[in-house]
């Protein structure tokens, strides 16, 4: 029987790349909050992006190490469905912000090596979403979109208590091993999708989603 695939495409920046994510089928979008990323987008532009959104689709704020003002203000004026912390957010922290904002939020747990696996149980206890990316490069300027893929052995036929998503260096044509490998039935990615650092490309967009969901 087939899977049922779910795909986050993340880093968006314009409405029109968020209307082709919805014509082709991903289930999240995902909008970048980090300062230093080329995919960062401002408030304005995320709550045009945002409101541009068809019912359906998840509109996820990727923060990093993001303060209470800071999440004050994007939950203020920008419509969400989920919080992603990409930092060193710890999980009494992600409990803090579930409870505040009173949105579901996603963990994301960088993965190198088996002494990453505990990180992800014990976000799993308070986190509603886990997302497994590639431990970034000592040398990396951010601490996600690198398009590294991470060794998919090390969490091959393991389970955890919450919906999670397999992130880092996916692409069109890796995408039927890494289900096939993981068991994942959630995607995210970014990178894979460009024509230029922060420039989504619509074509790329299309031909991932339909991999992923053949
Ligand atoms: O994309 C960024 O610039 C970014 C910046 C800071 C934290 C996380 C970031 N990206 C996370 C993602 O977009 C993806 O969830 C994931 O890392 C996979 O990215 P990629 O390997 O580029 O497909």
């Amino acid at each position: 029987m087939p899977k049922d695939i779910k795909v986050k495409l993340c880093g968006l920046t314009r409405p029109e790349d968020v209307a082709v994510a919805a014509e082709a089928g991903a289930a999240y979008v995902g909008f970048v909050f980090f300062p230093k990323s080329p995919r960062y987008v401002s408030l304005p532009q995320a709550r045009n992006m945002a409101l541009s959104a068809p019912i359906g689709l998840a509109k996820v704020a990727l923060v990093v190490n993001a303060d209470n003002a800071t999440l004050d203000s994007l939950t203020d004026q920008v419509p969400l469905d989920m919080l992603q912390l990409h930092g060193h957010e710890s999980p009494d922290r992600v409990l803090e912000v579930k409870k505040r904002y009173g949105l579901p939020v996603m963990k994301a747990v960088g993965v190198a090596d088996e002494t990453d696996l505990a990180a992800i149980d014990t976000y799993s206890e308070v986190a509603d979403q886990i997302l497994l990316d590639t431990k970034p490069p000592k040398d990396a300027t951010r601490p996600g979109g690198n398009a590294v893929a991470f060794d998919w052995n090390l969490i091959a036929g393991r389970r955890w208590s919450v919906p999670w998503m397999l992130a880092g260096g996916l692409t069109v044509d890796n995408v039927a091993e890494a289900i096939q490998r993981t068991g994942a039935n959630q995607l995210d990615l970014s990178s894979a999708l460009e024509s230029a650092p922060g420039v989504k490309d619509h074509a790329k967009m299309r031909a991932f989603v339909k991999a992923a969901l053949a």
